[in-house]
C-alpha cells in the first residue's frame, strides 16, 4: 500500500531520514516508534508529502507520489494529529464535515455521515452543535479522529493522536482505534513514543533510531527476537515479563473447568489485565466469560508464569 525505497530527508544539512525502506501494507496497523528525534514524524510526513523527500521515491497503491496530484494524495488520506487543529468557530458537525464540504457533498450527506461517525466515536449525539473549547480533550480528539475518517480514506495517518490525553482516556481511545481498525479495515500508520500503545495497537511495529529503521516486524518479534542491544534496551529488559503478557489474551490460556468465585475475566482480556485482577483481588483462580458474558472457563494465575519470552503460544 505504502512503499518507501531508500529514502532520506536533510533538514538544513542535518539528516532526519536516512536512507528508508519500509513497507506498510494494506490494511495493516503499522506503528512508528523511537528515541525522540529519531524521524517519525518526518517519514509521516512525507507519506502525506507536508513534507517533501529529498532522495529515493515513496510509493502509493502502486504510484509514485510524486506522480499524484498533492490533494488528491491527501483527500486518499486522513491526518490526525496531537494538536487536533479543530476550529475554533466551527461546531462539532462541521468540523467533522470539513472534507466533505470541500467535496460538494450535499447538506443531507454530510449530516448522515456526521451522524455515523459520532457513533462509531462514542460521541454522543448532543455534542453535534458544541464548538471545541466546549468539549473535553478525549472528545476533541475523537472529532479529530472522525474528521479524519470522514471521506473514508483509504489510508489513516496519525502522529500521536493521544499524546495530550490522561491514562484514561488514552487507554479508552487506544480500545476504540482497536475497534475502528477492526472494523472498517483501514491502513492506519501511527507514530507514539510510547511502548506500551505501540504494543497494543501494532500489528507491524517499526522501530527508529538516528532516521533509520533498527528493526520491523510484529510486536511480539521485537520483543522476542530483539536484533541487537538497542531493541532489547528500548522495550527495556525489566519489563519485558508484562510487556510479553500485554501481547497475550485470557483465551488462549482458559482452562475448561470452570470456577464461580470471583469477580469474572473476559476472554478477550490481555493477560495483563487478567494479572492486575489476581492481584486486586487476591486468588489464584478466577472465572472467565465469554463476550456474550457466559462462563467459558478459568484462567489459573500460575499458568501467567509459563508465557515464555520465547515461544509464538497463542498470542
Ligand atoms: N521542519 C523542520 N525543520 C528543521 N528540522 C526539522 C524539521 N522537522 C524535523 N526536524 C528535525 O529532524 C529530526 C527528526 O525529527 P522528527 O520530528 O521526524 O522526529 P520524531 O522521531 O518524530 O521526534 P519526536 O518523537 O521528538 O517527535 C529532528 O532532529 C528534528 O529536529
Amino acid at each position: 500500500m505504502i512503499e518507501f525505497k531508500n529514502v532520506s530527508k536533510t533538514f538544513a544539512g542535518q539528516q532526519a531520514v536516512s536512507h528508508l525502506d519500509l513497507h506498510v501494507k494494506t490494511g495493516a496497523f503499522s506503528v512508528l516508534i523511537g528515541t525522540s528525534g529519531s524521524g517519525k514524524s518526518t517519514t509521516l510526513k512525507m507519506i502525506n508529502r507536508l513534507v517533501e523527500h529529498d532522495d529515493g521515491a515513496i510509493y502509493f497503491a502502486g504510484e509514485d507520489i510524486r506522480q499524484l496530484p498533492v490533494l488528491e494524495l491527501r483527500r486518499r488520506m486522513g491526518y490526525a494529529i496531537q494538536s487536533i487543529g479543530l476550529f475554533p468557530h466551527w461546531t462539532v458537525a462541521q468540523n467533522i464535515a470539513t472534507v466533505l464540504q470541500l467535496q460538494k457533498w450535499s447538506r443531507g450527506q454530510r449530516d448522515a455521515r456526521v451522524d455515523e461517525l459520532m457513533a462509531l466515536l462514542g460521541l454522543d449525539v448532543s455534542l453535534r452543535d458544541r464548538f471545541p473549547h466546549q468539549l473535553s480533550g478525549g472528545q476533541q480528539q475523537r472529532v479529530g479522529v472522525a474528521r479524519a475518517l470522514a471521506a473514508d480514506p483509504e489510508v489513516l495517518l496519525m502522529d500521536e493522536p493521544f499524546g495530550a490525553l490522561d491514562p484514561v482516556t488514552r487507554s479508552a481511545l487506544q480500545q476504540e482505534m482497536v475497534r475502528i481498525h477492526r472494523l472498517l479495515g483501514r491502513t492506519i500508520v501511527l507514530v507514539t513514543h510510547d511502548i506500551d500503545e505501540a504494543l497494543q495497537l501494532a500489528d507491524h511495529l517499526v522501530l527508529m533510531d538516528k532516521g533509520k529503521v533498527v528493526q520491523q516486524g510484529t510486536p511480539l518479534t521485537l520483543l522476542t527476537a530483539p536484533h541487537n542491544d538497542f531493541v532489547r534496551e528500548f522495550f527495556g529488559r525489566s519489563e519485558l515479563g508484562v510487556r510479553l503478557l500485554s501481547l497475550r489474551q485470557v483465551k488462549g490460556y482458559l482452562r475448561r473447568e470452570p470456577v464461580y468465585e470471583g469477580e469474572p475475566l473476559r476472554a478477550e482480556m490481555t493477560l495483563r489485565e487478567a494479572l492486575s485482577a489476581f492481584v486486586a483481588q487476591q486468588c489464584e483462580i478466577l472465572p472467565v466469560h465469554d463476550d456474550s458474558g457466559q462462563l467459558c472457563g478459568s484462567l489459573h494465575f500460575r499458568d501467567l508464569l509459563r508465557v515464555e519470552a520465547s515461544g509464538e503460544a497463542s498470542a
